[in-house]
């Protein structure tokens, strides 16, 4: 069984993978596998600086993320053109990385991704998990753990499914507007009913 567990940015993915994987469900995060696909030598990097120029690399020939950043989140076109280069081969990566975990045995594992919705990623999995925060705290902690600014965290924040209709997709939704402690036990609550749905004993 695949888990996606999706949210926007700064929603708390990253910390409900960690609580997991704490109770022995390893994961796959998107966003790392999205830093593959763009490293030096890789096919997509000689076509993003084809489309977006030089100016998004850096002196070494690597990826200039910022660069790239400030131009996808002020325009929607050019967004679309690098996913276009990038989600393809983000989902192939994906499918082998969750094929290679689960011929290892986890009781379940998880797709831990920004972009489950948007992206169609959501085809990979059997459920989806809504991480659920406030929008103000998105931008709030986006700006406190990146350095971005405000408009940068609300750009990007734009960029992405509303709160409202990601809840209507949601077949399980963890609550983290409140702290860590209330996020470990809804957890703990989810990781009993995945296991009792693959034939499995609660786990510690
Ligand atoms: C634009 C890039 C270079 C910015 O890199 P940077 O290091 O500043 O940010 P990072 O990759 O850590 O992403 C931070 C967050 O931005 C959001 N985000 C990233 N790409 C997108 C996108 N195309 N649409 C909406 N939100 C996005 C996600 O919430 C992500 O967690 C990078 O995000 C990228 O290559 N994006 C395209 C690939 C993609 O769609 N990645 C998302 C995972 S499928
Ligand atoms: N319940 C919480 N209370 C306070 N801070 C939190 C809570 N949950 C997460 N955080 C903090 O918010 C920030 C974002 O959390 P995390 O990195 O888990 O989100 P994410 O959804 O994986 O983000 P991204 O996809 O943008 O990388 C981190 O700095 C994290 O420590």
């Amino acid at each position: 069984m695949i888990i996606g567990v999706t949210g926007g940015i700064a929603s708390g993915k990253s910390t409900v993978a960690r609580a997991f994987a704490a109770r022995g469900i390893p994961w796959v995060d998107a966003d790392e596998v999205a830093r593959e696909v763009v490293a030096p030598g890789e096919p997509a990097l000689t076509e993003i600086a084809e489309h977006f120029g030089c100016e998004v690399l850096t002196p070494d020939g690597g990826l200039d993320r910022r660069a790239l950043r400030e131009i996808v989140f002020a325009d929607a076109e050019a967004r679309q053109r690098l996913e276009r280069i990038t989600h393809p081969r983000i989902r192939r990566r994906l499918a082998a990385h969750l094929e290679r975990l689960q011929a290892q045995g986890a009781p379940y594992v998880l797709l831990v991704s920004p972009l489950l919705f948007e992206s169609g990623q959501d085809a990979m999995v059997d459920r989806c998990l809504v991480i659920d925060v406030p929008e103000e705290t998105q931008i709030a902690r986006t700006a406190a753990r990146d350095g971005v600014d405000e408009a940068q965290a609300r750009a990007i924040v734009a960029a992405q499914m509303s709160r409202t209709e990601r809840l209507a997709r949601a077949d399980d939704v963890i609550d983290n507007s409140a702290d860590e402690a209330g996020l470990a036990a809804q957890v703990t609550e989810l990781d009993r009913r995945y296991r009792a749905a693959v034939g499995l004993p609660p786990g510690r």
